[in-house]
């Protein structure tokens, strides 16, 4: 096999539960309730994060990057901030952003862009808060 680094993406999950609800800032409990029916009321999840990184395989180490860094940076970054949280009530950013999948989505992608070293990228962040509904981000 030639010794050259090769380019090969690596997967992982992680899991974490939190509550929220959808209100918007502005309208009256009752508003809100004709605008998201139940799902205006507070209620849990256990959401299921799935992250893609690119980079080259290190041939001595056999490895993108290792998987206990991986963890380290995922701890801090996600599970610290959205572990047993109340998205809109303890993260500053789910005050203006309402906490859907999408969104969240959005908030993994941010807080990793940048977490992992120079050689690796992220390339996709996938938020299930349902086995049936999900959201992706996919920077390919
Ligand atoms: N585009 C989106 N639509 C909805 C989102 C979302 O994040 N993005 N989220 C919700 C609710 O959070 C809801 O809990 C989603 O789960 P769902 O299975 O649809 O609802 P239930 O858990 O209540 O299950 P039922 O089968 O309806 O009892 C809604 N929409």
């Amino acid at each position: 096999m030639e010794n050259s680094n090769p380019i090969l993406e690596l997967y992982t999950r992680i899991t974490f539960s939190a509550a929220h609800s959808y209100r918007d800032k502005d309208k009256s409990p009752e508003e809100n309730r004709r605008k998201y029916g139940k799902y205006s009321r507070v209620h849990g999840h256990n959401y299921e994060v799935t992250l893609g990184l690119r980079g080259p395989v290190d041939m001595q180490s056999g490895m993108i990057i290792n998987f206990f860094e991986v963890e380290q940076i995922l701890k801090e970054k996600i599970i610290s901030i959205l572990h047993i949280s109340h998205l809109e009530e303890d993260i500053p950013w789910f005050r203006e952003h309402l906490p859907t999948t999408e969104n969240i989505s959005l908030f993994v992608y941010h807080q990793l862009k940048r977490a992992f070293p120079p050689s690796v990228t992220l390339i996709s962040v996938e938020v299930r808060e349902t086995p049936d509904l999900g959201a992706k981000i996919s920077n390919e």
